[in-house]
């Protein structure tokens, strides 16, 4: 023995107590380095001889290895020492048919190997320890059954570890301890190995065990292996190696194993190996459909892949649809290539994209992600048309759409030549104010053709929840843009003309507050990073050029009105009508029905008449119906047989239309009836306004003619004026004493409001007190206080409009209304005489 291992002792590795390394469960990982054991040790690399065995003391065997009955033992051929060298093995216990390479450490088993490698015998007993730790091998932590062995070959495989090969020859019970403390050494007692031959009784039990293992062969390929080296060396006939053979393959216990050890009779020890092999088997079974299963739903699963792989390959390469998930991705990057999408949104896209590409399809959050990406990718991030700001062709195209608005087509004139200078148009809220039908839409769109941009219109009137400007979160189920985002996705471009309709109408409610909403997007101060709920991404609505529409001023909110440059469309004359009619809406209508404009002729003298029987309103959507009407009539004559032209004479108006819907308006005469004049977001209307004296029990005054808050004061103004100012005008001194007078604007079923009756109802009560009825031809408008200024009102234009229908020239108005009136264009004021006054004594005057 060299030097080096002659300085060696062996330990037994903690990690090599297992069998051999094709041990099917083994809780050490270090067995599996080592090297593969031959069944027989090559001689050159053998550093022990296994010649010159001392002699057992064979009158120490003990008789338990002995089966009773007609048994023939033949005794193991080798006798062995009584005094044995010891090593300790953790985890499992050895067993006398193993042959096994294990690792010792050095540093605590050095004068054990050396004592082993010294001795004639080269014999070992290995035994189990109970608590698994080696460096604590005491006595008392020892099993008291062990396992003889020949050690065959020791390397040294590290600086502190050996190895060596042995080999189990027969088990042992430790009789005494010789030396506590390593070298461990004991006296053995022990139980040779018997032959049992042609024992029957032993047959069935060994072919049980046999037919096991070949069961367990197919689950466990180890075990082939194993079987292998076992059946070079031994007879599968052969009970007792086959036994212990067998319990060594499973993964029983460390105690069932050491039972198995310690029990020295054959029949009792196979039938407690036949339990741990059965045991083993059923495991192995349950291992393997557990295997099985994995392997089979891997398999559809690797099925599927490859299946789908394989389609996605093939339609490719036919150019046919890709699967829908990168079909989607695929055309939500298309889009973008178009656009300029500001980082954070393009942040934003490649998020979501790659959510979308984890996303299982047909999860709702993978349907949430797409429409998202969809709506993303759909808005002209960048995208802008080019203006044309070229004046003479917006002053065309404003012409060449609209009859007369002469004022109107003026300011917005005004309007494209500050965009031009300034090289932009948006920032300005336009906002077109006027009765039903005057052209307010199409003005719009007029402006849109002009400097060549798309044009988009929307109601904003009953719109009561935010979330319709702002959009829904997400979160909510089926959430939407809200229709300033909807609006662009449409136009296509982020420099649209946006048309607002009925601004006016704008509702508030509990859903927040829609018109602090809609200011949010219109003021070019914030606008420039609108922040849509759904969209949660700031969009640029800046280049937008906002035009609102509305009846009238009164509702909408202040800070909204604030903000919007105000044009006027006041509602047409008779003659502007008839213009309109001739120049625009008879061509249209000619078209529309199928007509040649040759086969129908409608003479201005018919269009009057159509203009003041049956559309009398402020503007002219109505007088296109009614005309429509007679050019579809006429189209159906000409498909029924007419072939000459035919042409419209004012009394076959009532055969195409029916009766007239109005009378000829007349002013209301009379004792104690004033002709006034109101303002309605319809257009200007005249309105009579009656007093009449009930009886003369009591004084008193009553009112009648839905008339609001303001109205009614402005009565009650009035009446207290002329009681009191009476004499000064002329009534007799007692006529109110006891007068109960009623005073009435009729239509009695619209509601009326606001001051600018004031000097109206004055009159009545004064025609009534006086007894006189008031000029022909009169017709008045003004607010009255208490002392008997006349204060200005609105609508002047609508006013004298609506005088002018009635035929009514005179017209008293209060001074400071003046400049208004002479603002007016030529023809509305033609054949028109206007009193101006301050008091209402100058008005007292023109009454008769
Ligand atoms: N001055 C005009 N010249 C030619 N056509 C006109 C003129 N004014 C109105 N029209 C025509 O009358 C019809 C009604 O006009 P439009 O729809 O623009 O009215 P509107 O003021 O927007 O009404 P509403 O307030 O009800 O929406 C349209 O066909 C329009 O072309």
């Amino acid at each position: 023995m060299n030097t080096t291992k002659a300085k060696l002792t062996a330990m037994m590795d903690e990690n090599d107590t297992p069998p051999t390394n094709s041990t099917p469960i083994s809780a050490d990982s270090s067995i599996e380095e080592q090297p593969q054991v031959s069944t027989k040790p090559e001689q050159d690399e053998a550093i022990i001889s296994d010649s010159n065995l001392e002699q057992s003391n064979s009158s120490d065997t003990l008789s338990e290895g002995k089966v009773q009955g007609n048994t023939d033992l033949i005794s193991y051929k080798d006798a062995l020492p009584n005094i044995l060298p010891i090593l300790p093995v953790a985890n499992r216990p050895f067993f006398p048919h193993q042959i096994i390479p294990l690792v010792v450490e050095i540093a605590t088993w050095d004068k054990t190997i050396k004592m082993v490698a010294e001795s004639a015998h080269k014999l070992v007993g290995l035994v189990l320890i109970h608590n698994d730790n080696l460096e604590q091998a005491q006595p008392d932590n020892f099993y008291l059954m062990g396992t003889a062995c020949r050690v065959h070959r020791i390397n040294q495989v590290a600086e502190d570890k050996l190895q060596i090969v042995v080999e189990g020859l027969q088990r042992f019970r430790i009789e005494e301890w010789v030396s506590s403390q390593p070298p461990l050494v004991i006296r053995a007692n022990y139980y040779p190995e018997t032959r049992y031959k042609d024992l029957d009784e032993l047959k069935p039990y060994v072919l049980a065990i046999i037919n096991t293992i070949k069961e367990l062969l197919p689950l466990n390929p180890l075990y082939n292996e194993e079987l292998k080296v076992f059946l070079q060396r031994f007879s599968p006939e052969e009970p007792s190696p086959l036994a212990d053979f067998a319990a060594s393959l499973t993964t029983a216990t460390k105690t069932e194993l050491q039972d198995i050890l310690e029990t020295v009779h054959i029949l009792k020890r196979i039938e407690k190996v036949l339990l741990l092999l059965n045991k083993e088997l059923q495991q192995a079974k349950a291992q393997v459909e557990i295997r099985n299963q994995v392997e089979e739903n891997m398999e559809h699963h690797q099925r599927e892949f490859f299946l789908r792989e394989q389609l996605k390959a093939i339609q490719q390469e036919l150019g046919l649809e890709k699967d829908d998930r990168t079909a989607e991705i695929d055309k939500f990057k298309q889009r973008l290539e178009q656009l300029t999408v500001p980082e954070a949104v393009q942040k934003r896209i490649d998020d979501e994209i790659a959510k979308m590409s984890v996303l299982e399809v047909g999860s709702a959050e993978y349907g949430v992600t797409r429409n998202y990406l969809d709506w993303l990718t759909l808005l002209p991030w960048g995208k802008f048309s080019a203006d044309k700001l070229d004046i003479k062709l917006a002053r065309t195209v404003l012409d060449q759409d609209h009859e007369g608005l002469t004022d109107v087509k003026d300011r917005i004139m005004e309007f494209l030549a500050v965009g031009k200078l300034k090289g932009s148009i948006s920032g300005t809220i336009l906002l077109l104010v006027g009765p039903p039908g005057v052209g307010k839409t199409s003005i719009g769109r007029s402006i849109a053709n002009a400097v060549g941009r798309t044009f988009y219109r929307f109601s904003v009137g009953g719109i009561h929840d935010e979330a319709e400007i702002k959009g829904h979160r997400r979160t909510y189920i089926g959430a939407m843009p809200g229709k300033f985002v909807q609006a662009m996705k449409e136009v296509e471009y982020a420099n649209p003309v946006i048309m607002l309709d009925e601004v006016d109408k704008i509702g508030a409610s509990y859903h927040g507050d829609p018109a602090s909403a809609l200011l949010e997007v219109l003021d070019p101060e914030q606008n420039v990073d609108f922040l849509d709920h759904y969209l949660d991404v700031r969009f640029d609505l800046s280049k937008v050029l906002f035009i609102g529409t509305a009846n009238q001023l009164d509702t909408i909110p202040a800070p909204l009105l604030d903000r919007m440059e105000v044009i006027k469309l006041s509602g047409y004359l008779a003659s502007e009508k008839l213009q309109i009619a001739k120049k625009h809406l008879l061509k249209r209508q000619i078209t529309r029905s199928g007509l040649q404009p040759e086969q129908i002729i409608i003479p201005d003298e018919t269009l009057a008449i159509l203009i003041e029987s049956y559309a009398r309103e402020a503007g002219v959507r109505n007088l296109e119906k009614q005309i429509g009407s007679i050019t579809r009539k006429s189209a159906l004559q000409f498909l029924e047989g007419t072939s000459t032209p035919i042409t419209i004479t004012p009394d076959k108006l009532s055969t195409y239309l029916g009766k007239p819907i109005f009378e000829t308006e007349k002013a209301i005469r009379g004792m104690g009836v004033v002709t006034g004049l109101a303002w309605t977001p319809m257009g200007g209307v005249t309105l009579s306004v009656e007093a009449t004296c009930i009886h003369n029990y009591a004084r008193g005054f009553k009112l009648t003619g839905q008339l609001g808050d303001v109205m009614k004061e402005s009565a009650e103004i009035a009446y207290s004026y002329v009681v009191s100012q009476g004499e000064a005008l002329g009534v007799n001194k007692n006529f109110f004493e006891n007068a109960f007078i009623h005073l009435h604007v009729p239509a009695g079923a619209t509601p009326k409001d606001g001051p600018s009756a004031g000097i109206t109802m004055a009159s009545a009560l004064l025609s009534l007190a006086k007894g006189q009825t008031v000029n022909q031809e009169l017709a008045m408008t003004g607010e009255l206080t208490l002392t008997g200024q006349v204060l200005p009102i609105g609508g002047i234009r609508e006013k004298v409009i609506a005088a002018r229908r009635i035929k009514i020239n005179n017209l008293i108005l209060p001074e400071a209304n003046q400049r208004d009136f002479d603002e007016l264009p030529d023809y509305v004021r033609e054949g028109i005489n206007a009193y101006f006054v301050k008091e209402y004594s100058e008005v007292a005057k023109l009454l008769w």
